[in-house]
């Protein structure tokens, strides 16, 4: 389906600040099965946990949708009337290769919920009234003095009954945890065929723009942007997934 990751196989004498572009698209799939513990267990279940929460005549968002991982499998579980799916992408070959997933999907499968793609940035985008919100592995990527108003903004679009269902990789905040818990991401990657030096490289490319919080940071956060529980439902390693309620 898609191309392996050999992005980072060659020695680079400088590793630029990694972006998601056409060469990222093209092994995205790939790339984030085999760095993401857990990842397509939680896709999956992130349809079945949408279901649940999925009210009549509301949007679904599917914010940072990448390649629509987590819409296509909204679309697989969400029956209720009314409904719509957008997914949301600022990145121009993300946007644009997600259309042509989603459209392979309409071609195998009818009466899925309708789908639009917006090539835009989620922090301008105006939310209309949405029973799910999907936040996978995105949050991490905005800039971290801008995620308070943006999880504001979802809060006050999510209607009564629905959630948001965030997913993240999460920084200990015990040295020790945080020890084991990259230690064992690193054994993830070794297991998915990944060499020491695509392992160093990309963990270079991305630690300027990707900025896990605790567990205590993403809790404290939600409940002062106006969410009234915050429920660990997955974790794997040190990636995990939660279900924030209005
Ligand atoms: N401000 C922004 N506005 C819109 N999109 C953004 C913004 N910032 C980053 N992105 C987009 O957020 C996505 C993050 S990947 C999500 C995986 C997907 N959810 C999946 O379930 O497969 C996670 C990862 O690669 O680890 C990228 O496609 C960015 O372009
Ligand atoms: O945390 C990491 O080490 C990752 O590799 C996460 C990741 C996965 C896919 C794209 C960017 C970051």
């Amino acid at each position: 389906m898609s191309d392996s990751d050999r992005i980072f196989s060659q020695p680079l004498a400088q590793v630029p600040d990694f972006v998601f572009n056409e060469d990222v698209v093209r092994v995205f799939p790939d790339m984030i099965k085999r760095s993401v513990p857990g990842y397509p267990a939680i896709v999956e279940n992130l349809g079945v946990l949408a279901a649940q929460f999925a009210q009549p005549d509301t949007v679904l968002y599917d914010l940072g949708a990448s390649l629509g991982a987590v819409t296509q499998a909204l679309r697989r579980h969400v029956t209720a009337p009314g409904c719509q799916v957008v997914a949301v992408d600022n990145a121009q070959a993300m946007a644009s290769r997600c259309r042509e997933y989603l459209k392979a999907q309409d071609s195998m499968c009818q009466e899925l919920l309708p789908v639009q793609v917006l090539e835009a940035d989620i922090l301008e985008l105006a939310l209309q009234p949405a029973s799910v919100v999907a936040l996978n592995f995105t949050l991490q990527f905005i800039a971290p003095p801008l995620r308070q108003g943006l999880l504001e903004r979802i809060r006050q679009a999510l209607v009564p009954g629905g959630a948001l269902l965030l997913s993240e990789k999460l920084r200990f905040t015990d040295p020790a945890d945080q020890a084991l818990l990259t230690d064992l991401h690193l054994a993830f990657k070794r297991a998915n065929g990944y060499s020491e030096l695509e392992i160093a490289q990309k963990r270079s490319a991305i630690e300027n723009v990707m900025k896990p919080d605790s567990f205590e940071e993403h809790r404290a956060r939600l409940l002062a942007a106006g969410f009234s529980r915050v429920v660990p439902w997955f974790q794997c390693i040190n990636f995990a997934s939660f279900i924030a309620l209005p």
